[in-house]
């Protein structure tokens, strides 16, 4: 198997960048469930790193490792020295999106539109990895528009690794540039999964992770029996408890099972800590709302923390109350 990282393993598990989803707050969060999954920031594009708030952009807490910064760009220079300013940042590992369809992201030239220029993106990666020791990903489609054959998807890969990368994300299903929206291109596009499966056979010296629709551990473990790595996008958001047993499951670790209270727990420290750097509570507890998914009473839990009058005005402690709402049935009185 292909050594991608310094320990020399493959990451056999990772949660996906999202936008709007795994910012810092929310990978903290995951991390209290497994020690181990390798978390992804959102896309952060080459120019917002050179001309933006860094800190604000890039900050991480130590906790969150491994954690890999997600790139979006189309410039080699650019994006190596967004690369090296990641690897200084603490990342362990620089990714490049060349799977998002976005409008805005193609007015740019990126994302999956890059999957029509393999040598342009092998540029990109040769320029990143020279600029930094650590491993520079790619996380792709299967293909775009009409260039969705899987000699094209061989293609790709191939000269993208003659550039430098071992580790490649597919995400197993095509995008069409125009006509659907980036929502509809992660569903209606049907899954092929055979096609990545056989990318790992042809190329065994990659590192190959499959992506899309996978929500459940059977899945994880079935894909892992052919390919070196799952990613899991959507689910890892919509039931982030599926996450609690990865550790025991996926990586063997003899860890207990934390339950969902003891999670929210873990949480309180770090809340109160990041309220007085300045955060605001909910943009810490909108990324718990679905622990307690198909939990019973479920909806206290829901209803407490998206209460925008309790939010304004409460701390850690408002987590606390909720905790109790889901647990007890208690209906809150407003403080
Ligand atoms: C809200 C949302 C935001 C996303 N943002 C990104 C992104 O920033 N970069 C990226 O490469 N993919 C992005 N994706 C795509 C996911 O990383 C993933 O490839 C896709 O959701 C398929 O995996 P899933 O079926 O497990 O969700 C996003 C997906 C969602 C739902």
């Amino acid at each position: 198997m292909t050594k991608v990282f310094s320990d020399g393993a493959v990451n056999p598990l990772s949660v996906a960048p999202m936008m709007d989803h795994t910012d810092r707050h929310f990978r903290y969060f995951l991390r209290q469930l497994t020690r181990h999954t390798l978390l992804y920031t959102e896309m952060i594009t080459a120019q917002a790193i050179l001309h933006g708030d860094r800190p604000k952009l890039l900050d991480f807490s130590p906790e969150e490792k491994p954690v890999a910064l997600q790139l979006g760009g189309d410039n080699p220079q650019l994006l190596a020295e967004c690369a090296r300013i990641g690897q200084d940042w603490g990342y362990d590992e620089i990714n490049l999106n060349v799977g998002c369809p976005s409008d805005r992201v193609q007015s740019g030239n990126f994302g999956a539109c890059l999957m029509a220029q393999p040598e342009l993106v092998a540029q990109c990666v040769a320029a990143m990895q020279r600029a930094v020791a650590i491993p520079v990903t790619v996380k792709h489609r299967i293909g775009i528009d009409d260039q969705d054959s899987y000699e094209d998807l061989v293609k790709f890969v191939t000269v993208v690794a003659q550039a430098g990368c071992q580790r490649f994300t597919v995400h197993a299903r095509k995008a069409w540039l125009q006509g659907l929206s980036p929502k509809e291109n992660r569903t209606i596009p049907p899954l092929r999964y055979q096609d990545v499966y056989q990318l790992k056979k042809d190329c065994p010296e990659l590192a190959i992770e499959i992506n899309g629709g996978i929500t459940q551990m059977e899945q994880i473990n079935a894909h892992l029996h052919h390919v070196d790595a799952v990613m899991v996008g959507r689910a890892a958001y919509e039931n982030p408890y599926l996450f609690a047993t990865v550790d025991r499951d996926v990586y063997q670790k003899t860890d207990l099972i934390p339950s969902r209270a003891e999670i929210i727990e873990r949480m309180l420290p770090y809340v109160e800590e990041r309220l007085r750097h300045g955060d605001r509570l909910n943009q810490i507890s909108r990324h718990l709302l679905s622990l307690f998914n198909g939990q019973p009473r479920a909806k206290f839990w829901r209803r407490t923390l998206s209460d925008s009058r309790l939010l304004a005005s409460a701390g850690p402690e408002l987590l606390e109350k909720a905790l109790k709402a889901q647990q007890s049935q208690d209906i809150l009185q407003p403080v």
